[in-house]
């Protein structure tokens, strides 16, 4: 069984309840039908229930009465969700007027609906920006304890089964955090190789991204890497980690004999953490678009339950694989308790 099919047979085995803030987008709409025509996941469509079942009946689509559809507008727990986020965002200055007005936007709905206990997890972003995405997520649902930095993670499918796992290859941070320093970085491995072992079933074999190999080049960006390693290994010392490697010298096994002999990971990653979020989202386009690479993702690591996004580039079959992730990730949780 490849890994997609095997993620998305977890999902069925253990339904999870996923929010899609997003119900009258096309591509939502459509994997939605899918998901739930496949008994995946229970979904909970958030939008104007008339205009959904017209979208519904218009793209052929017999099975979206299957999903709980709430109007955002028109909620009954629309004065209770509003109450909880004002108590939640009290110490920011939120108003009950102000949250009152803050329930009825999706993604913020969304995220309540799963704070109060009523869902599992949720994804969005087909239409909307990380940030916009992101931004309710990190108000309301807060980090995992432990984890001050959220981040993301991409799923490579290449066509390279040299590398990685069978050319399954895990990167982050891809989405979330400009410019992280050291410890956010650590944290951000620490995420990425949880994430590859969770979702993708991968024993993670993190490499520390750089342009510079065990002090081929010296730089302050380099001295950042070398000390997130340090802290990773602090965090999590049973992790298998290594760095600073240049990308070469990660995968490739004479490269990474060559430089950097001694090392259990040059040669052999599965996990590449790289230094900074414009290296992580320009690689992972650049990896799907010129590699004809799969990439699913970002999968969002470091909230307390699962949020997550989608690029607005999108595909149905992006978001269907998305919500069997999503639901994974939630499997994961409820484990973890
Ligand atoms: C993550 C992001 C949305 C934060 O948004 P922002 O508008 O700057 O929000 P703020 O800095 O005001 O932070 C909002 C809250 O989130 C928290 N937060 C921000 N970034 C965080 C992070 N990386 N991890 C954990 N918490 C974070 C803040 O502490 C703050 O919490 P508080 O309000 O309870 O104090 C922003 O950094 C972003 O847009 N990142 C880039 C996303 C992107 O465009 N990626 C490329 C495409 S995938
Ligand atoms: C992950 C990502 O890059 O998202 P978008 O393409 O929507 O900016």
């Amino acid at each position: 069984m490849d890994l997609i099919s095997e993620i998305v047979e977890r999902a069925k085995a253990n339904k999870q309840r996923i929010v899609l803030p997003e119900g009258t987008e096309e591509r939502t709409l459509k994997a939605a039908n899918q998901i739930l025509t496949d008994g995946v996941a229970d979904l909970i469509l958030l939008g104007n229930p008339d205009e959904i079942m017209s979208l519904a009946k218009q793209w052929g689509l017999g099975n979206i009465g299957k999903a709980t559809i709430i109007d955002p507008t028109d909620h009954p727990k629309k004065e209770e969700y509003a109450q909880l986020l004002c108590e939640l965002r009290k110490k920011k200055g939120m108003t009950i007027e102000e949250a009152r007005k803050l329930v009825i936007d999706p993604l913020y709905l969304g995220c309540l609906i799963i704070k109060a206990g009523d869902a599992d997890g949720q994804l969005a972003g087909a239409r909307n920006t990380t940030g916009n995405v992101l931004r309710p997520a990190l108000q309301i649902i807060k980090t995992t304890p432990g984890i001050t930095c959220v981040s993301g993670a991409m799923l490579l499918l290449t066509h390279a089964p040299e590398y990685g796992n069978n050319g399954v290859i895990v990167m982050g941070d891809v989405a979330v955090t400009p410019m992280p320093d050291a410890n956010q970085l650590a944290q951000i491995a620490v995420c990425t190789a949880q994430t590859a072992k969770a979702v993708a079933g991968i024993d993670p074999r993190v490499a520390m991204l750089s342009f510079s190999t065990k002090g081929s080049a010296k730089h302050e960006v380099v001295d950042k890497v070398v000390e997130a390693l340090a802290i990773a290994k602090e965090l999590a010392p049973d992790l298998k980690i290594d760095g600073e490697l240049q990308a070469d010298a990660a995968l490739v096994p004479h490269i990474g004999a060559s430089k950097a002999p001694g090392s259990e990971i040059a040669g052999k990653a599965n996990v590449l953490v790289v230094p900074c979020l414009e290296v992580g989202n320009i690689s992972y386009k650049l990896v799907e678009r010129l590699g004809h690479a799969t990439a699913i993702g970002p999968i969002l690591q470091g909230i307390a339950r699962p949020v997550n996004d989608l690029s607005r580039g999108c595909s149905i079959d992006d978001v269907y694989k998305m919500i069997a992730i999503t639901a994974n990730q939630a499997i994961a949780a409820k484990e973890n308790k």
